[in-house]
């Protein structure tokens, strides 16, 4: 159990600054994912906690505890690193067995094997146990790696893509083994993946990194529904969410402030809610973010609402198909049932659920609204 706080940390590789005055804290007991995409900083933030990378500025605290100067081996931190980092010479036992033959955790050999055991049945390596790294597969290498890390109780697992080449039946399972485990045996986790799927379902809150900064902390629910920004909005979700270009107008039926999609003259209507918030903001240019399963179609004009465009391509993905529509020139990715047949170029027409949109600046790309707003903010745990 520990509460891991960084303050104002900045860690630069000659003139790359991987992480630039990262603000974050870290509830005991939680469950934390850095999410983002390559490069952005996240191996290196968790390097940062572990002792492994050393900043230029800020303070690394846990449980209180400024640590900027203690050694890696004295955080009482697990690390599992993305290449693995096994001994070559050890045998499987050995090296998931290594962290327990430290000076720090010196156990008898007694418990050493009830502990290895344990936790190399839960990965599916038994089999393994005296093989070298050399002659084992990515995903086995992976497993023992992930073995070694989780077969002591440290305070905090630092854990960077672990289940990464695994296959998708493993890593499902392992997910949830990953997560029944960190409930039963308490302890704060930091997860690092790239997987939006991982993120949203082991976190307790996620923080996402872009050029070594946070973007936005906060719940699966509240990146997946009041994304802070366009770039938080495309990492969640598949396929990525729809941005379409609109425009503020008056709707000639109501009379009331609607929006109109950029290369189509339809007036749409916005729920009361999101008609007050524009209504206050300055912009004129709307991005609308609406997610493929927020968008119906039909192979005929509906009517009002209905918005004309032609097929482009339908991709069956197992059990349902995206097709993806061209409007104007913009193409837009919707889910439908995976018995929907169409001809390339055949003509579509689909109507958007406004109250799922999310509504964008166009200017700055940053999040103004969606509807009933106040539902889907702060409920998670813990503080940024
Ligand atoms: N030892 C190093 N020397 C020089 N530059 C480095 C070093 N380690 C990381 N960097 C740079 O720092 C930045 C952040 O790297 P980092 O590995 O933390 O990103 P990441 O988010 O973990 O990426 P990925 O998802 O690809 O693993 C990158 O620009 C990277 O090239």
């Amino acid at each position: 159990m520990a509460q891991i706080e960084l303050e104002g940390i900045t860690k630069r590789f000659g003139k790359i600054s991987a992480l630039n005055n990262i603000n974050l804290k870290v509830e005991d007991n939680e469950f934390f994912v850095l999410f983002g995409p390559a490069g952005a900083g996240k191996t290196t933030l968790l390097k940062t906690i572990a002792g492994a990378e050393f900043p230029e500025e800020g303070l690394v605290r846990i449980d209180g505890k400024i640590v900027n100067h203690v050694e890696s081996k004295d955080r009482n931190v697990s690390m599992v690193f993305e290449n693995y980092a096994l001994y070559p010479n050890l045998s499987v036992y050995d090296n998931i067995a290594s962290p327990m033959r430290s000076k720090l955790y010196k156990k008898d050999e007694e418990y050493i094997k009830k502990a290895v055991n344990k936790v190399t049945e839960m990965m599916k390596i038994n089999h393994l146990l005296d093989r070298r790294p050399s002659q084992l597969s990515n995903g086995q290498r992976q497993r023992v790696a992930l073995g070694r890390c989780l077969v002591r109780e440290p305070n905090v697992f630092l854990m960077d893509e672990p289940l990464a080449h695994l296959d998708a039946k493993l890593r499902h399972f392992m997910r949830g083994e990953l997560k029944e485990m960190q409930t039963s045996i308490n302890s704060t986790t930091i997860y690092v993946t790239h997987d939006y799927m991982e993120a949203m379902s082991l976190a307790d809150r996620i923080a996402v990194l872009n050029h070594g900064e946070i973007v936005q902390i906060g719940t699966a629910q509240e990146m997946y529904y009041t994304p802070c920004n366009e770039f938080v909005a495309c990492l969640f979700g598949e396929p990525e969410i729809n941005l379409l270009e609109g425009k503020k107008c008056v709707c000639s039926r109501t009379g009331e402030m609607s929006l109109s999609i950029v290369g189509s003259d339809k007036a749409l209507e916005l729920e009361a809610d999101v008609r007050n918030v524009l209504a206050q903001h300055g912009a004129d240019n709307i991005h609308i973010g609406i997610r493929g399963n927020d968008i119906q179609f039909a192979f005929e004009d509906l009517g009002d609402e209905w918005i004309k465009g032609s097929v482009y391509a339908n991709e069956p993905i197992g059990n349902k198909v995206i097709m993806t529509i061209m409007v104007a020139d913009k193409k837009i990715a919707i889910t439908c049932p995976n018995d929907t047949v169409a001809d390339m170029d055949q003509d579509v027409y689909i109507k958007l659920n406004l109250k799922k949109a999310l509504i964008f600046d166009g200017n700055t790309e940053e999040f103004i609204t969606r509807h009933n707003i106040d539902s889907f903010k702060k409920q998670g745990k813990g503080v940024q």
